[in-house]
């Protein structure tokens, strides 16, 4: 897939690569973040006409996330979010890096980068699709039911189609809605906003439609697709990250480097892979899960698998709480002395894989009882991570 990234000017204007006129294109327009199943259908149906029509499948994304760079905006009167990488989006399912990997899966044939900016953001979506048939032969716009684009989201599946329908210019084709309907997610974070909202949510909760919308009502949330990003973020912001797996059609992943951490787990029995440096990927509520480390080569970009009992948390056993951080007991191979291979993971980037939640974050009084405890975590493991 050949990737381009497109800064706009000040104007908010873009220099788009220049594209063969032998060829047209059939482009979706997204976030993509997570690269859900709905995501997926939309990915696999540009592709599919791509190959149809003899066309180059195109995927436009946006980083920042424009919802991002308008929160920054309204939180620091009306500023741009700063070009320079110290900014990090906590609430990206997935970093760009990996966003681009996954799309490029899907047999997409070009991915175009736009550096998401204010100026960028209040071009009309007249402007943009104009852009599209002018510069990349936008034959078929591919989008889902909920799609907007442009200045105040103003493009919508109706008025975008008038105008392809005006012009002749191109075609709409629109992807129904994928996944089990909608889910209500909390607005705030609480274990009781959730319960209420998880209730509202189950079809076997035993609640009327009455109780289900007095409860609704009085619980501040909104309204999402079960095939969403929001709902995902949800999901593992309570650690369910096997119903997110569900959604995302793999599990959900957190990525970085490898640091050093206090040396106090190798003289527990359980050295653990603290992975800090550079992370990127929605960090799941603090516990316990089973799942899998995967070490990437940093010369080769080979990767090595192994089942992981994995920890989110400040380590509450040991005083004063210390900084949350995502760490994880690799199951090593036994070495040819019996003993587990010892992993040297420092400065390796790797890939977190969450399946199941085990259990939340525990006081202990003492050393012994957590090591008792991660033995029966690490056999929890080794069964669901075969
Ligand atoms: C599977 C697993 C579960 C853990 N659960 C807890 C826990 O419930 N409470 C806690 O205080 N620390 C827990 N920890 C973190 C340990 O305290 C930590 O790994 C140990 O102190 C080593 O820290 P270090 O990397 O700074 O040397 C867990 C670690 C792992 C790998
Ligand atoms: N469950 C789904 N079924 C069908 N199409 C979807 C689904 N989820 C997203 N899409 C479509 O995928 C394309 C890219 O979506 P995009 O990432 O921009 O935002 P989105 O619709 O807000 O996705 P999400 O709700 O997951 O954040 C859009 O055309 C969108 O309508």
């Amino acid at each position: 897939m050949k990737i381009t990234t497109l800064v706009p000017d000040t104007e908010g204007a873009l220099a788009w690569p220049p594209f063969g006129q032998n060829k047209r294109s059939i482009v979706a327009v997204g976030n993509f973040d997570g690269v859900h199943r709905g995501h997926q259908a939309v990915l696999k149906r540009t592709v599919d006409l791509a190959k149809s029509y003899g066309c180059r499948s195109v995927v436009i994304l946006f980083d920042p996330r424009p919802e991002i760079v308008r929160q920054y905006a309204k939180d620091h009167d009306g500023a741009q979010l700063p070009k320079d990488e110290t900014y990090t989006d906590a609430e990206a399912l997935t970093g760009i890096d990996r966003r681009l990997k996954l799309i490029e899966e899907m047999g997409i044939d070009y991915a175009i980068v736009i550096r998401y900016t204010l100026e960028f953001g209040a071009k009309s979506y007249q402007y943009f699709l104009g852009q599209l048939v002018g510069k990349i032969g936008l034959r078929n716009l591919v989008i889902g039911k909920d799609a907007r684009m442009g200045a105040g989201r103003a493009g919508n599946v109706d008025s975008i189609d008038s105008i392809a329908q005006a012009t002749r210019m191109f075609e709409v084709d629109v992807v129904d809605d994928r996944g089990p309907g909608e889910v209500r997610v909390p607005l705030t974070d609480s274990d009781e906003t959730a319960e209420a909202l998880d209730k509202v949510n189950d079809p076997d909760s035993g609640l009327t439609k009455a109780e289900r919308r007095a409860l609704s009502k009085k619980t501040p949330n909104r309204l999402v697709r079960a095939w969403s990003s929001s709902y995902v973020r949800y999901l593992l912001s309570r650690g369910r990250v096997d119903e997110a797996a569900e959604i995302l059609g793999r599990p959900h992943v957190v990525e970085g480097v490898v640091v050093g951490g206090k040396q106090r787990g190798r003289t527990l029995g359980f050295p653990t892979a603290n992975v800090a440096g550079d992370v990127q990927g929605y960090m799941p509520a603090d516990g316990v899960y089973a799942g899998w480390l995967v070490d990437v080569d940093p010369e080769t970009g080979e990767e090595r698998r192994y089942p992981s009992a994995i920890s989110i948390g400040t380590k509450v056993t040991f005083g004063e709480p210390e900084a949350r951080v995502l760490e994880a007991y690799a199951i090593a191979p036994l070495g040819e002395d019996g003993k587990p291979e010892w992993l040297d993971l420092y400065g390796h980037h790797t890939r977190v894989e969450f399946v199941k939640f085990l259990r939340p974050q525990v006081h202990f009084d003492g050393a012994d009882e957590l090591v008792a405890e991660l033995r029966r975590n690490v056999e929890q493991t080794r069964d669901i991570c075969k």
